[in-house]
This record gives structure tokens, sequence and C-alpha cells, in this order.
């Protein structure tokens, strides 16, 4: 598979060992003085570039007919007028905030654990989220997911950093030393607590689920999860 990098950073790096272990070829590195990019000879593109890249690397993809896995995090707002344009062009889409197997088997049981929490109104969530200091986006997109997964199963009605409202869940982002990548929810209640928590230990896990994904998509078209690359019940 000829795959393009938007985006030639931690992840770019990460993706591209990945994809040539698995026999596939990089036919572009695309960064922020990229000029000249060639779409005729990808069969898809991987997108992880920063907040403010993210949208229009995507669209000129979909104006050419190339398929995308994006993960960058931070640029959601435009999110809907992605897919709108990927709809009009007949192509292919994922984004996922977390493209790490572990994560979205977490994503899974953070759902389930918000449908067993929703009627014990003892119990107050919050979350937390632990990065790296070179991360420009809070909370971290995984974070976002992880509220929308509560929000979709719970009464509560939103999220916010730090000080939240009465039904709001309350997001710590912490940034710190290296750290690829921490998540935990918490259910406190005045006797005891339940936390679950993921935790990355490194960055293959996300670089081998966009690699993953991409093998999966090409050849599709339509707006698609990585619950539907993991085939996740
Ligand atoms: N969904 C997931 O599983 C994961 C998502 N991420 C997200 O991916 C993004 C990138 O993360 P890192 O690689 O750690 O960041 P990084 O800062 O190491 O790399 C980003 C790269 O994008 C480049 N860039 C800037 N403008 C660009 C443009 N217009 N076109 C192409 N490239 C451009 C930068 O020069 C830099 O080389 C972030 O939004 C991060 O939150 C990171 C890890 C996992
Ligand atoms: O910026 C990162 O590094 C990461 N970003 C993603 C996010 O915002 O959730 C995924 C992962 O946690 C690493």
């Amino acid at each position: 598979m000829k795959i393009a990098l938007f985006g030639y950073g931690k992840m770019g790096k990460m993706i591209e060992q990945i994809a040539l272990n698995r026999n596939h070829t990089i036919v572009a590195k695309v960064d922020v003085d990229t000029v000249d990019i060639d779409f005729s000879e990808m069969d898809v593109a991987i997108d992880f570039s920063m907040p403010s890249a993210a949208y229009g690397n995507i669209t000129k993809c979909f104006e050419h007919g190339v398929p995308v896995i994006c993960g960058t995090t931070g640029w959601l707002d435009k999110y809907d007028e992605a897919v709108a344009l990927c709809k009009a062009k007949n192509g292919a889409f994922i984004y996922a905030s977390n493209f790490s197997l572990g994560v979205n088997v977490f994503f899974e049981l953070n759902r389930y654990l918000a449908t067993m929490m929703k009627n014990l109104d003892q119990y107050k969530v919050s979350m937390e989220e632990i990065h790296h200091t070179q991360k420009l986006d809070e909370p971290s997109g995984t974070a976002i997911t992880l509220a929308e997964g509560i929000i979709d199963n719970t009464e509560y009605k939103g999220w916010k950093l730090e000080e939240a409202g009465d039904m709001e869940i309350p997001i710590t982002s912490k940034r710190v030393g290296a750290t690829p990548g921490t998540h935990s929810i918490d259910y406190s209640s005045t006797v005891d607590s339940i936390e679950i928590k993921h935790t990355a230990h490194n960055r293959e896990g996300f670089a081998l689920g966009a690699v993953t994904a991409a093998e999966w998509i090409v050849g599709k078209t339509g707006i698609f999860t990585m619950k539907d690359v993991l085939n996740l019940e």
C-alpha cells in the first residue's frame, strides 16, 4: 500500500516505522514547509499533524479522491464540514481521538460502567488526563471521547476543564515530562471510589492502530470509526 504521511513529527515517524515493517511504501511526507504535493501516487493518507493544519490536509485529500485516516486532535469544530465534503466526494474517512486497541477497549468499558452508574446518585464522576509537555490541546481528544461516552449513557449534560457545574464532568489536564498518554475516570462517593485507567507506555499502539485502519479503509467508501475497524461488539 502507498501511504502518504501528513505530519512528520513524533507520530508521523512512528507510523513510518510500523508501515515499513508491514511492507508498505511511504510515498509522501508532508510537513509544515511542504510546497508541492503529488496526490496521484497515494492509496491512503494518514494525518497526525496539528490542530490548525488537519482540516486543510484532510479536505485536500478528499478533493483528490484520497482516503484519510486522521488522528490529529483539537480540530473537531470542523469535523461536520469534513464529513460533508467526504460524502460529497464519495470519499472515505476515519477520525479517531485514539487509535490504540487498548483505548478502544477502554472506550467500551467506560460506556458500560457509565450505564451501571447512571442511577447511583451518591457517586460523582471526574476524569484526569496526563500527557507530555509538547501537547497543544487540552483536554485531550481521548478525554473528550470518554466524556461523550459518559454523557451518552447518564444524566450528565457536558464536560468542563477543572471547575464543573452540577451535571458537568470535571476534567483535569496535566502536562508532565514525556508522558505518552494516561486517562483515568473516577466515580467517588463518601464511602468509596471506583477508578478505571488506561496508561500508554509508548506511541506504538497509536501508530499500529492508524496503519491497521489505513489497511482496512482502502477500497471502501464512507465515514467509519475504529469500532468498525476493530470489530468490537
Ligand atoms: N489519535 C491518536 O491515536 C493520537 C493522536 N495524536 C495527535 O496527533 C497530532 C500529532 O501528534 P505528534 O506527532 O505527537 O505531534 P508533533 O508535534 O510531534 O508532530 C506534528 C507535526 O505536524 C507538522 N505540521 C505542522 N503543520 C503542518 C501542516 N500544515 N501539514 C502537515 N504537517 C504539519 C509539524 O511540523 C510536526 O512535524 C496531535 O494532534 C496529537 O494530539 C497523537 C498521538 C496519538
Ligand atoms: O498528543 C498526544 O500525544 C496524544 N493525543 C491524543 C489525544 O489527544 O487524546 C491521543 C493520545 O492520548 C496521545
